[in-house]
Order: structure tokens, then C-alpha cells, then sequence
């Protein structure tokens, strides 16, 4: 029988592994999209709070930084492809998910509902992404650099407890405020009769979105807090492939 000594040996072994087979242009990718992305969220953070202080208001603060929010948060699909073609060790179910449902909300329902805009809940997820995303980039950056501050890890690994809760209730405030509108404009919806024959109502839709956190959040949460013993605590966790 093997002993945890052994076990530990072979783990580290393919990590070093994984780590060679990722080869010098993936890793230099990666450390270029992972600035790239810390960068576009500071930027986001920087123009949320100068708007705050000249204005006073979160009023009109959406429209400021919709443009960059678009850009970035959509550029998050190309981590979908990163864990697909395996240059990263993550599930793509569960990173699809997660970027999914905020482009979902970014492109779907802030951008598209100019009345939810001045919200204070897309404020509260506004922030609360930003702060995430700033702490997630720069610590991928530092970790393919093999240097990372104990303060990002511990941001990383530590602020989503409060963060993810937070989020959530952002996400769903909104799209509770957007609920009237959209069945008073009939957005996006297709009644009958039409020359398809299909009916599609985008007020259920919506609410189909919102009972699907019911069952996906406590997922991508206790995911988060597995990888939190791994990274934190050192504890060795078999995770099932997708
Ligand atoms: C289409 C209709 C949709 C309808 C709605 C459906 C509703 C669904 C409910 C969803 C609720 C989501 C709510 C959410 O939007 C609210 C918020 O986000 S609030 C803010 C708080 N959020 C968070 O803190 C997010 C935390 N979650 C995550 O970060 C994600 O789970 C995930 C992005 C998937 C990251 O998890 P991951 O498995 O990647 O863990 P690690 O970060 O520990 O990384 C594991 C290893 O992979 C390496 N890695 C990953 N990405 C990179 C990269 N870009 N560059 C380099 N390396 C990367 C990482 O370093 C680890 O490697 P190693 O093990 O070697 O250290």
C-alpha cells in the first residue's frame, strides 16, 4: 500500500507535470489575459468611485462604465475555452456557469432594462464583482508567476464568503425589479399567433433564472469553499472530471 508520503510525492509530481504540459505559450497567454483582466477591472473600480465622488449619486453610473463592463465581463468566456482545451485545471461546467450567468445579467438584463439601471442592487453586484475580479486576476497572475502575496491569496480564498452571498442578492434584486417591465413592454417575448407558431415569454424566463440559483449557487459556492482547503489548507481533494 502507498503511503501519504508517496501520495504527496506523486501529486506534486503531477502538478509539476500539468505545469510543464501547459507549455511557455499557453503560460505566457494566460499571464497577458490575466493583466489584461485585472486591468479592465480597475479601471471599472476606478471610474465607479470618481463618478461617486464628482456626482454624488449612482445615478447615470451604469451608463458610465457599460461599455467596459460589456467588454470585460464577455471576454470571461474565453476562460470557458481555457478549461476546455485543459490549460487550466478547472470544470468547465462549473466556470461556465458562473460567467454565463453574468453575461446573462450584464447584456440581458442591466444593459437591456435602462430603468433597473439606477438600482442601488446593480450597484451592490456592480461592486462586489469588482472587487472579486480584481482579487481573482492578480492572484492567477502572481500564481503563474509563483509569487503571490499571502494578502491576495487570502482575499482570494477568503472575501467570497461574504462577496458571493452578497452578489447573489444583487443579481436577484435586479432582475425582481425587472420583472414588471418586462411584462408590461413584452420584451423579447414572441406571443401567438405568429408565422413561427412559437411562443416564447421572456417574463418566465426570467423567473425560471432566478429559481435556477436556487440549485446552482449552493454548487459553485461549496466549490469555492473545497477550493479554499485546498489552497489554504493544503487538503488534497479528489474532484469528479465533467
Ligand atoms: C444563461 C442563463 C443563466 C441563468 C442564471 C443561472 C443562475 C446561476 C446561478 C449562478 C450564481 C452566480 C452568482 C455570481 O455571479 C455572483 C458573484 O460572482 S458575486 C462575487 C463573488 N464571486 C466569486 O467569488 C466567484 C468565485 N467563483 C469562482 O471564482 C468560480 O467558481 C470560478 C471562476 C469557476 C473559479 O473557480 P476555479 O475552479 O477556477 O478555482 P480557482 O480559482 O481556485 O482555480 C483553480 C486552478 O485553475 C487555475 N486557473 C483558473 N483560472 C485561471 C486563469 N485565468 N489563469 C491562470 N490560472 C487559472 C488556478 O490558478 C488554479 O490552479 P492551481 O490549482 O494550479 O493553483
Amino acid at each position: 500500500m502507498a503511503s501519504s508520503e508517496d501520495d504527496g510525492a506523486v501529486d506534486e509530481k503531477e502538478t509539476n507535470n500539468k505545469r510543464r504540459n501547459r507549455g511557455a505559450i499557453a503560460t505566457a497567454w494566460l499571464t497577458f489575459y490575466n493583466i489584461a483582466m485585472t486591468a479592465g477591472w480597475l479601471v471599472l473600480a476606478i471610474t465607479m468611485m470618481r463618478f461617486y465622488l464628482q456626482k454624488g449619486t449612482h445615478r447615470g453610473l451604469y451608463r458610465s462604465i457599460a461599455k467596459t463592463l460589456k467588454f470585460f465581463q464577455t471576454a470571461a468566456l474565453i476562460e470557458v475555452g481555457h478549461c476546455a482545451i485543459g490549460i487550466v485545471r478547472t470544470s468547465v461546467i462549473v466556470t461556465g456557469v458562473q460567467v454565463c450567468s453574468r453575461i446573462f445579467m450584464v447584456w440581458f438584463i442591466a444593459s437591456s432594462i435602462r430603468q433597473v439601471q439606477s438600482e442601488e442592487s446593480v450597484i451592490l453586484f456592480l461592486v462586489v464583482w469588482t472587487v472579486t475580479e480584481i482579487c481573482r486576476y492578480s492572484y492567477y497572475t502572481f500564481n503563474l508567476l509563483h509569487q503571490v502575496p499571502y494578502f491576495i491569496k487570502w482575499a482570494r480564498y477568503n472575501l467570497f464568503i461574504v462577496l458571493y452571498p452578497l452578489g447573489v442578492m444583487g443579481e436577484l434584486l435586479t432582475i425582481y425589479a425587472a420583472l414588471p417591465i418586462v411584462r408590461r413592454t413584452a420584451m423579447y417575448s414572441l406571443r401567438l399567433p405568429n408565422k413561427y407558431n412559437v411562443s416564447f415569454d421572456y417574463y418566465y424566463c426570467l423567473i425560471i433564472a432566478m429559481l435556477s440559483y436556487i440549485p446552482l449557487f449552493p454548487q459553485l459556492f461549496f466549490h469555492m469553499l473545497r477550493q479554499r482547503r485546498k489552497v489554504l489548507h493544503g487538503e488534497v481533494i479528489v474532484e469528479k472530471d465533467d
